[in-house]
């Protein structure tokens, strides 16, 4: 069935014009002024709104098997909030258990996600190296339709990997025409704060952040920088938090490096004093890793989504109920990390964002969509409104209001890190492939309704990074 959207402005991350936007099943079929509506399609007034591509969000964690316990939010009700607050695809870690190989771990994925309601693509994380994760990663790439591989450099003894693993992985990325995402935080260093605390009786939840510095994030992302330039491959630095890990991300883009960096949503509004509350609750709601910062480092993070030395904004949503959380009411290490923000992201990125002068609404929709996009190859079918795309359409009404509660939230969990939150600018229509998926904040979608987005390699950016080392590689003397 056709559906045509009146009367609003379409806004692109390149672009804002006034135009009707035409869709024809679950594709965009026409963009432009005064468009003709087919015989029998739905007309919506979007009254003057913005119409925006529908948000997406490169970094989640859904029902993750993560410190001991799963995170609480599956994929149909992680994509449900995702959906209620304009975002359409969510890219998910995909992590294999213990001896679990790649293609299996994948294969858990794709069973996972059939009940998303919003659609979904992966990351894989290598934690481990062997021929047989060489050989995968090959698989993953040419056959299961993902391009990204994902390293943490912290959470020694479970998922964490060292610098030989890294330069191995990062080596076939480069091959693959894959893109390497790091976790940048020196987990030894961690490790070891983290026993010097506890031995001293320091058990509460403000040292966990203690115990994770600044310094060890911008060390890691630096680590991460040059090994992957060695290896020739992009880098991509997951949850970037900190003045020094995006100083090291901004300083490799001036020098040509292509290396990327996701802030969140709540390293850009929440901060530090966070986990000095008297209440262990919600200091503990709160632990994730990279931890809440000092209040400084916000402006670091604002200042690199406007010079684009940070590009797309995410939430790493990884929620826990309160019961979990207390798993680690004697031991901070025993807290799960993670917190939520899926059907935050948008909205509190607008308020804070756009309202507040920071971002254009262009660029807060690159932020929010297009550059996540473009960057992990799903650029023009998702991140644009224009022919061709998936009919992914939020309706975004600038002046509409609302409070952050937990009480109306879609996620699972009883808090939200948010709370009290005002905000203006919110999604009043959300369309996924062409069908209502939320409205007014109210999920339409079913369970079942998201589908897998295959993402091809990115042949471009190995063929030039290929060039560029054969050109710069060391030359024998001829003797
Ligand atoms: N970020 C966090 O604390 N939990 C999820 C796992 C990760 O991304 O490190
Ligand atoms: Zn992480
Ligand atoms: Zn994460």
């Amino acid at each position: 069935m056709a559906l045509l959207i009146r009367g609003g402005t379409v806004v692109n991350a390149d672009l804002s014009r006034r135009a009707d936007v035409l869709v024809d099943g679950e594709r965009i079929i026409a963009v432009g002024e005064n468009l003709e509506a087919p015989a029998g399609a739905e007309i919506v007034d979007a009254g003057g709104a913005f119409v925006m591509p529908g948000g997406i969000d490169p970094h989640t964690h859904m029902e993750l098997l993560f410190m001991g316990t799963v995170s609480a939010d599956d994929f149909e009700w992680g994509t449900k909030a995702a959906l209620s607050g304009g975002t359409t695809t969510i890219v998910d870690f995909c992590i294999p258990g213990q001896n679990q190989s790649l293609v299996d771990a994948y294969r858990d994925w794709r069973n996972k996600s059939e009940k998303a309601a919003g659609d979904y693509s992966y990351h894989l994380a290598v934690t481990s190296w062997s021929d047989q994760v060489e050989r995968d990663m090959g698989e993953i790439v040419n056959t299961h339709g993902v391009n990204t591989f994902k390293h943490f450099m912290a959470y020694k003894g479970a998922l964490m990997v060292d610098d030989d693993i890294l330069f191995r992985s990062f080596k076939r990325c480069a091959e693959l025409g894959a893109i390497a995402l790091v976790h940048a935080e020196n987990g030894d260093v961690v490790a070891q704060m983290q026993e010097d605390f506890i031995a001293q009786g320091k058990t509460g939840p403000e040292f966990h952040a203690y115990s994770r510095p600044p310094a060890v994030e911008g060390e890691a992302a630096q680590r991460a920088i040059v090994i992957a330039d060695m290896a020739g491959c992009p880098l991509y630095v997951v949850h970037t938090s900190s003045k020094p890990a995006h100083e090291a991300i901004a300083r490799a883009r001036a020098e040509g490096k292509r290396v990327f960096g996701e802030p969140l949503i709540q390293h850009l509004v929440l901060d530090e004093t966070d986990y000095l509350n008297k209440s262990w609750d919600h200091a503990a709601q709160r632990v994730m890793s990279p931890p809440f910062r000092p209040k400084s480092h916000q402006d670091s993070l604002w200042a690199g989504l406007q010079a684009g030395s940070l590009q797309v904004v995410a939430t790493d949503h990884c929620s826990f109920t309160m019961e979990q959380k207390r798993i680690g009411k004697n031991d901070f290490r025993m807290i799960p990390n993670g917190t939520g923000g899926l059907e935050d992201r948008m909205p509190v990125l607008w308020s804070a964002g756009v309202n507040s002068g920071r971002l254009t609404p262009n660029e807060f929709v690159a932020a929010t969509s297009a550059n996540a996009a473009r960057i992990l190859n799903m650029y023009p079918q998702k991140g644009v409104i224009m022919p061709g795309a998936d009919a992914d359409i939020v309706i975004w009404d600038p002046k509409a209001t609302k409070t952050i509660s937990a009480k109306t939230q879609v996620s699972r969990i009883e808090y939200n890190v948010f709370e009290g939150f005002e905000l203006t600018g919110l999604p009043v229509k959300v369309y996924l492939r062409g069908r209502l998926a939320a409205e007014n904040g109210q999920v339409r979608a079913e369970r079942g309704q998201g589908r897998f987005v295959s993402r091809r390699p990115l042949p471009a950016f190995a063929e030039a990074q290929r060039r560029l080392k054969a050109n710069t590689a060391p030359k024998a003397v001829a003797r």
